[in-house]
């Protein structure tokens, strides 16, 4: 049994010091959450913004909110037209933080595939911007089909829009970082970065090239202030599967079921934005199935290599009936 003095000792002790001690850290939570937020709009208002892909998808509503967040964003895509009624879109949006200013976009039209145009755009980007503070490797395609039936062209042609292409950027960009020592490059990869499944091998492949290549940069530039940070999301609602080649380099043309309950590109550009704002290594950002399928191929692979071959079972099965 506890005695009457004994309860009022106890009350006397939550009074005085659990409840200021539980408010106080939550104050200092508070304050640190806050000082991080403003560091991070800070950091981001002003800043020079290379956005690839800006003309539809993720890569468009990063552009809307890096705009937002009072950088100067600077819009690649290989559709002229699509960047200026983009363009055009972000004039066009209100301002509500009345301390932030929003800036005109600039465009540079590029073609990924092409290293020289990709050289060539680095260039006139440095000479109209003068310097780049960061770059979002975002543009690419995805894939549908069989390695057997899949022709070398369209491995090639992932490989090259979506890592030689974002390689060749970030070199023609990362000298003049280096000079400056500053500088944020950003890779959007996908979970296909983490694991492979089945039908998607040259997907899978340039997004687990992209995963090592920007991982070595990171470790390579830390030393220079650059900071890189490499982005996973899943499924998103885009054009993606709709974009995506079959084996024999024909546009697939559907869009996927996974594809249209995905995330909304506008939450994920929230998320690629707070992570950039953060200076985040890495980033995942997906539903439960996704991730623990990370952790699956990682920690159990046998097991992961059986639920992906019964996968593809299944899924040819289907195919053929
Ligand atoms: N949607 C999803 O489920 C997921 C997407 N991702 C990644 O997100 C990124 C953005 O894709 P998302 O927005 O979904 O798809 P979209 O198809 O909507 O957008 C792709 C963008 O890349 C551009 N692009 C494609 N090829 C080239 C090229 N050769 N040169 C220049 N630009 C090119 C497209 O330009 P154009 O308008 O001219 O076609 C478009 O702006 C990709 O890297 C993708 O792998 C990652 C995980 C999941
Ligand atoms: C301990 C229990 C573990 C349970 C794990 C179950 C394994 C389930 C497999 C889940 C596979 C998820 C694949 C996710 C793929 C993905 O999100 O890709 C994103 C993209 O890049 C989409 O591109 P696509 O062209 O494929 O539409």
């Amino acid at each position: 049994m506890v005695s009457i003095p004994e309860v009022w000792k106890l009350m006397d002790l939550t009074t005085t010091v659990i409840i200021p001690l539980l408010f106080g850290s939550l104050g200092i939570f508070t304050l640190f959450r806050l000082l991080q937020w403003m560091r991070m709009r800070a950091y981001l208002r002003e800043a020079v913004v290379v956005i690839t892909g800006a003309t539809s998808g993720l890569g468009k509503e990063c552009a809307k909110a890096f705009h937002a967040a009072g950088s100067k964003v600077v819009l690649c895509g290989r559709n002229s037209e699509k960047l200026r009624e983009l363009v055009q879109e972000l004039s066009a949006m209100t301002n509500h933080r009345k301390n932030v200013s929003m800036h005109k976009p600039h465009t540079v039209v590029f073609d990924l595939s092409d290293t020289r145009m990709v050289i060539n755009a680095a260039e006139e980007i440095l000479k109209n911007m003068g310097h780049v503070d960061i770059l979002i490797n975002n543009a690419g395609i995805s894939y549908r089909g069989t390695v057997v039936d899949t022709g070398l062209d369209v491995d090639k042609k992932l490989m090259e829009t979506n890592y030689f292409g974002p390689v060749a950027l970030t070199k023609a960009l990362l000298p003049s970082m280096i000079k400056r020592r500053q500088g944020h490059i950003v890779a959007i990869s996908s979970i296909q970065g983490k694991i492979s499944i089945p039908f998607r091998s040259a997907y899978a492949a340039s997004k687990h090239a992209t995963q090592a290549f920007f991982d070595c940069l990171r470790a390579e530039v830390e030393q220079y202030d650059i900071d890189v940070t490499v982005i996973s999301p899943g499924y998103i609602q885009t054009n993606l599967s709709l974009n995506a080649l079959r084996g024999d380099g024909s546009r697939y043309g559907v869009l996927d079921k996974a594809t249209a309950e995905g995330q909304t590109a506008a939450e994920v550009a929230q998320v690629v934005l707070a992570a950039v704002g953060h200076k985040k290594k890495e980033v995942l950002v997906a539903g439960l199935a996704p991730c623990l399928a990370v952790y699956l191929r990682n920690l159990f692979p046998r097991l992961f290599f059986t639920l992906m071959a019964s996968r593809a079972k299944k899924e040819k099965k289907v195919k053929d009936s």
